[in-house]
């Protein structure tokens, strides 16, 4: 009998519910009664959170054996291709992927995909996911799921339907700058030859890269390249910052101003921001809190600061969540509502670590005009970083790491 390999788009496998661990177990669903009794693995990010937690308690970690540094340290892309090997010796019959394909970069993808391919001959394949790109070739059956139950079982070809315009086309302008940042130079960020290496080994080789005012780059390199290593010399408190030939907002980092004086002229975002945010703070005052630096709000707002955050509340088209709780919105919701807040004191510097991670087609698509208004319409630089090449996004350059054996080394593309 032929192997049936079904699609499952939406989020990640725990929002799929008790029937999704049932299947697991072997107890699966009318619609899949193929799959009785039979032995099933998972990929998911909560699976390889695990060996990472265990990894940190005992090391050794059985992902990456004959390594002797920890899981931890290894790049995203990394871990997951360690944790699908891993599964794929146990010979499962079946395997749930939950959004495999996401942080790989293209070529990390492209080998996936082929080994997949290879294993679905033998092993039944059911794929969660996100964007539609990502949908593997083989997949025959799309499965809805809601509420816990199967509500649909159709074709590919009945799925693949037209994605319409997003609500952030139509906008014209954004809320102006609260404060404006006097004696911003126009040269934001430079780095002059900059090296890093951890341990014995290398990561950055000789990086010069200029990031001027208004400027909208998009940073690209493959899992490993060092880009997170990049943006937190610049964000974080990374200490291979100093002594190196970096210039931030024109004194060199270490010598003129604090890491949260430097922070202050600058906007972050990322995915992982939103696990950051867990007191109860509405929408409202999650935007207001991007005009203080802080995490929370510990004072009452002025009605200037009040007015602002409402009219951002109106550009997001959130306005009638302004009393909602931050942590009940959708994963989109609190996305557009973080990069509001990263963007509410129009920072000369708006940093988004792959923003659209993670998300389905029409989510992301949200995104990136969210991004392309804040581009067009403020005088903020934009670094913008995703493996994938974002339909529409059309930044202005493209700094690309390219590894190399002495570390990854820096090139400007066309764009
Ligand atoms: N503290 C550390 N000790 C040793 N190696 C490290 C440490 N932090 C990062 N690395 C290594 O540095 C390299 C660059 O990692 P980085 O996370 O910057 O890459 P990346 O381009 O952001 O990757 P990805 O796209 O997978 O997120 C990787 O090989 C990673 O394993």
């Amino acid at each position: 009998m032929k192997i049936k390999h079904y699609g499952i788009p939406g989020t990640d496998v725990s929002l799929k519910g008790r029937w999704m661990q049932e299947l697991l177990i072997g107890n699966a669903p009318a619609e899949l009664q193929e799959l009785q009794g039979k032995k099933g693995l998972l990929f998911s990010k909560v699976v390889l959170d695990k060996f990472i937690e265990e990894d940190a308690k005992h090391g050794n970690s059985v992902l990456v054996t004959g390594e002797n540094r920890s899981l931890r340290t290894f790049s995203s892309g990394e871990k997951r291709k360690a944790l699908l090997n891993y599964l794929l010796l146990q010979e499962p019959d079946f395997l749930v992927l939950d959004n495999a394909f996401d942080s790989l970069d293209k070529t990390s993808v492209k080998a996936l995909r082929s080994s997949l391919e290879r294993v679905s001959v033998e092993t039944a394949i059911i794929q969660l996911f996100n964007r539609q790109e990502d949908l593997l070739p083989f997949i025959g059956s799309i499965l809805r799921v809601e509420n816990q139950d199967i509500t649909n079982l159709m074709s590919v070809s009945e799925f693949l339907e037209a994605r319409g315009q997003t609500a952030f086309s139509a906008i014209s302008t954004i809320p102006p700058a609260p404060n404006v940042f006097s004696e911003i130079p126009e040269a934001l960020v430079k780095m002059n030859e900059v090296s890093v290496s951890y341990k014995e080994k290398a990561i950055l080789k000789n990086i010069n890269w200029e990031i001027k005012k208004a400027d909208f780059w998009q940073l690209i390199g493959p899992n490993g390249s060092g880009k997170t290593t990049l943006l937190s010399m610049i964000y974080g408190d990374n200490p291979k910052a100093y002594g190196v030939d970096l210039y931030l907002f024109g004194s060199k980092k270490g010598s003129g101003e604090s890491v949260w004086e430097i922070k202050k002229k600058i906007g972050y975002f990322s995915p992982s921001l939103t696990e950051l945010f867990t007191r109860r703070n509405s929408v409202l005052e999650m935007l207001i809190s991007g005009l203080r630096d802080s995490i929370g709000l510990y004072q009452k707002p002025s009605d200037k600061e009040v007015r602002t955050a409402k009219a951002w509340l109106k550009v997001l088209g959130i306005e009638s969540f302004s009393g909602a709780i931050f942590t009940g919105l959708s994963e989109l919701q609190q996305r557009i509502v973080l990069i509001g807040r990263a963007m509410i004191k129009h920072p000369a510097l708006l940093i988004l670590d792959e923003p659209t991670n993670a998300l389905d087609d029409k989510s992301a698509l949200e995104i990136i005009s969210l991004i392309k208004l804040i581009a067009r319409e403020s005088e903020t630089a934009i670094i913008f970083v995703s493996h994938r090449k974002e339909k529409g996004l059309e930044p202005k350059k493209i700094y690309q790491l390219i590894p190399t054996e002495n570390g990854s080394i820096g090139e400007i593309l066309p764009v």
